[in-house]
């Protein structure tokens, strides 16, 4: 085995600790490490169903350090340790009772003895194998596999009787919380007999029962483990957050429910309900389900549904809505089974957490459940990418030890592909508040340089230069520094209001006055520039033709919440133009439609209605015979230069970069995905080359969204052939004065007077 090669390599004689992942070793048997993994899944089981249920355990007092430790329980970490003094209760090795195949092993076989004792070498061989039977006896548990089919399978191959529990006079199987079924153990957890008939982990035999100190067993290391998730909220958040977690875990059963059913609808067909880049790609293993069935299933539930700012009532126009919060709550209190992990993945105010733990102890007191704290700082039209590479993933959990075992539970989740390193843990409500924080100073850098292009407008200065001098300081940074028409979209502008209120409830004035001045510099800014653009119109849009470039609020989403054109047209449309006419490359015309609809219905004496706001699907068609074009996304389709390539995140392969040859022979699920990536973007490949996603559903006689969609998100047409569009067409159909406001920063002003457009930028003194 694979094995042999590792200890010799690696062990050191030293007591120094060693640690691999299951991977590194498993490749020289095909399907192992499926197989192990599962079957360590059902030993977790029952040791977290030891930890909870079995207050009574014995623990041994151990009288002699075995030499060797293979120690299991520490997530995604196998570790080879040579004892010294810190170590004093211990799992034992996995032992594999069958026919072996390994003669020199027969009877102590399978990876982790194979591990322990140096196959090959007769001299350690011989003297480790007479220990072996120490070993087990002093061990806190041990966990023995019986009736293997071969040494080779041992506790690797799962099985339908799955784990028991063992200790002297009882078994307990983890579905019997109580203890209650007795089984003759004592010469049992020495002696395994031969003719058992399943796997077991045993619990050793101790002279003094009662006197079990829990503290004897290492309960704060045995973490729970997730095997079913259910994320209720399948929009822009919980969507591709399940879809990762589910791609990333293939032996978790993630499943997405919400209360919108043709949400669910379109995940479950080929019309996304949200555009992402690469969310098709992963998002193959999310399901739907029903919503109480899901839940009583899941061991971990994330709460992912919207939190909008409070329209009416206490705290209107600040506080969150928590409704549907609260509603999904109640519904997990309804339907959830015991020991339930619920995870606040949705952004919630400071303190969340506690009115969650007050509506489970109103209805379901039974329960034991812990609350965590998950926060998303995922952003649309990155969200794939962001989940697949994220900064951080901040754990916020009690400070108990069923609390932090929780959380260690939900990180070794996201350690299937983030670096630990990566995982923050902290306490619960430094979590939910470190939320709103991250927004809320992401936002102020936007007011902030927003607030510095108004000095730049009226004194000759340049937004970008500024920015770009400022910004080469480390310490403050480029990031968030692109000054425009101000932050748009469903998140910035609800989490600052959220930091306010709060501050406001806390009795702190003057902080809550702090941050509220973000949002008051984030409006004054869009109504600067819509100032701007009737000022430059003569203060006159009869008649006229305005262009919006971009309805969403930013590039690559077709996420049209907050969208900063819907403000600037309703402003346009008091001035009576002729016509306002919208396109936007990444949201469906129809949605950009019914938006405005929502927005301005009013109909006429004979239900003709009377806005004069149409939307295109053609960039060209949207600019001809336009008087002004005033841009509101940031596409990089839009720029007149060629787009700035974006710089990957390290240790990434780029799209058109081979990842092959690969360092090891079991691939992780991101190098597969850089594999597919690599080959989708080649032009012979198929859109599945590694032929392993699950067939698309297809749609169904006359589909509504097929009706719907007139050009898909993200293909719209026109474009030239590096995807940008052609700039001198639009000129030459353009109506003179031929303006062109650019509220998002995309535009070189230099190349577009050749064209004959007077470009009024952000930042920049105007011509006008
Ligand atoms: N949009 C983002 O990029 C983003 C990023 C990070 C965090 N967040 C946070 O995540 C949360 C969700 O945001 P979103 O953008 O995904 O919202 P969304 O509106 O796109 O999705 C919310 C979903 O929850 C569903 N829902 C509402 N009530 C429900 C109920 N009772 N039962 C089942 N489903 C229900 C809705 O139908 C909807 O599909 C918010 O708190 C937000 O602040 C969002
Ligand atoms: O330098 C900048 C950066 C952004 N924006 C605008 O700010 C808004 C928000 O952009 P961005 O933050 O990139 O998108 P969101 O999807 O709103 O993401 C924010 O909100 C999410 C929801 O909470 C968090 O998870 C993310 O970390 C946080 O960036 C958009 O209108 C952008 O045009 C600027 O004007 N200038």
């Amino acid at each position: 085995m694979g094995c042999h090669a590792i200890k010799q390599e690696r062990v050191p004689d030293d007591g120094y600790q060693i640690q691999w992942t299951f991977r590194d070793y498993a490749p020289s048997f095909p399907g192992f490490l499926a197989m192990w993994t599962s079957n360590i899944d059902g030993i977790r089981n029952a040791l977290d169903s030891c930890v909870d249920y079995h207050q009574t355990c014995p623990g041994p007092e151990l009288k002699a350090s075995p030499l060797r430790l293979i120690d299991v329980m520490d997530g995604n970490f196998i570790k080879l340790e040579k004892p010294g003094s810190k170590i004093h209760v211990y799992t034992a090795p996995i032992f594999c009772w069958g026919e072996s195949k390994i003669d020199k092993t027969t009877r102590i076989n399978v990876e982790a003895n194979a591990i322990c004792v140096v196959q090959d070498c007769i001299k350690e061989w011989s003297s480790e194998a007479q220990k072996m039977m120490k070993y087990y006896h002093h061990a806190r548990v041990t966990i023995v596999s019986i009736e293997s089919d071969s040494a080779y399978c041992g506790c690797s191959q799962r099985r339908s009787t799955v784990v028991r529990t063992v200790y002297p006079n009882k078994m307990v199987s983890p579905d019997s919380p109580a203890g209650d079924r007795y089984w003759n153990t004592m010469s049992t957890a020495r002696t395994i007999p031969k003719d058992h008939s399943s796997s077991s982990l045993s619990h050793h035999d101790t002279s003094d029962h009662t006197q079990l100190a829990s503290s004897h067993f290492p309960r704060a290391e045995i973490r729970r483990h997730v095997r079913n998730i259910c994320c209720i909220g399948a929009g822009h958040a919980g969507g591709p957050t399940a879809a990762v977690i589910a791609y990333q875990n293939p032996h978790i059963r993630v499943t997405v429910v919400d209360s919108d059913a043709a949400r669910i609808r379109r995940y479950n067909s080929r019309h996304l309900p949200i555009f992402e880049p690469g969310l098709r790609h992963v998002v193959r293993i999310a399901r739907d389900g029903e919503v109480a069935k899901c839940i009583a299933e899941a061991n971990l539930v994330f709460i992912a549904v919207d939190t909008p700012t409070k329209l009416t009532g206490v705290g209107a126009g600040a506080a969150t809505d928590m409704a549907a919060f609260e509603s999904v709550v109640v519904e997990i209190a309804q339907h959830a089974r015991d020991r339930i992990i619920i995870v606040e993945k949705s952004t919630v105010p400071c303190k969340t957490a506690e009115l969650i733990g007050n509506i489970m102890a109103a209805h379901r007191p039974d329960v034991h459940l812990e609350i965590l704290s998950n926060p998303e700082f995922l952003a649309a039209g990155t969200a794939v990418k962001d989940l697949l590479y994220p900064d951080r993933i901040l754990i916020g959990s009690s400070t108990t030890r069923s609390g932090r075992r929780a959380a260690g539970a939900l990180a070794d989740v996201y350690a299937s592909w983030v670096p630990r390193a990566r995982i923050i843990t902290t306490n619960i409500w430094s979590s939910e508040l470190s939320k709103l924080v991250a927004n809320a100073m992401l936002a102020q850098r936007i007011s902030s340089i927003n607030s510095i292009s108004a000095i730049c407008e009226a004194t000759g200065a340049e937004i970008d230069e500024v920015t770009a001098a400022v910004g080469s300081d480390p310490r403050i940074g480029d990031k968030f520094l692109k000054a425009g028409i101000g932050f748009r979209g469903s998140c910035l502008k609800k989490d600052v209001l959220s930091l306010v209120y709060l501050a406001e409830s806390l009795a702190l004035r003057e902080v809550g006055d702090y941050w509220r001045q973000v949002i008051t510099m984030n409006e004054n800014q869009r109504e600067r520039f819509s100032r701007r653009v009737m000022r430059c119109l003569n203060d006159n849009l009869v008649s006229k033709k305005i262009t919006f470039l971009g309805f969403t609020f930013k590039a690559n989403t077709s996420d049209t919440r907050e969208s900063p054109a819907l403000h600037i047209i309703k402003t346009l449309l008091d001035e009576k133009p002729g016509e306002i006419a919208v396109f936007d490359p990444y949201c469906n015309p129809a949605v950009i439609r019914h938006e405005i609809e929502m927005a301005f219905r009013k109909q006429d004496a004979v239900g003709k209605d009377r806005y004069p706001v149409e939307v295109y699907s053609n960039i060209y068609e949207a600019c001809r015979a336009s008087n002004a074009i005033i841009i509101t996304t940031e596409c990089d389709e839009l720029r007149n230069t060629r787009p700035q390539a974006l710089p990957l995140p390290k240790c990434k392969t780029s799209e058109d970069t081979d990842p092959r040859p690969f360092a090891r022979r079991e691939l992780t699920e991101m190098e597969i995905l850089a594999l597919h990536r690599f080959l989708r973007s080649s032009p012979l490949s198929s859109e599945d080359p590694l032929q392993r996603y699950e067939e698309e559903p297809s749609c169904i006689e006359d589909c509504p969204e097929c009706k719907l969609i007139e050009t898909g998100p993200g293909s719209a047409s026109g474009f030239g052939a590096e995807g940008n569009v052609d700039w001198h067409r639009i000129a030459y159909h353009m109506k003179k004065p031929k303006l062109l406001f650019d509220g998002k920063g995309v535009i070189d002003p230099e190349k577009m007077t050749a064209l004959g457009i007077n470009v009024e930028s952000i930042g920049r003194q105007g011509r006008h």
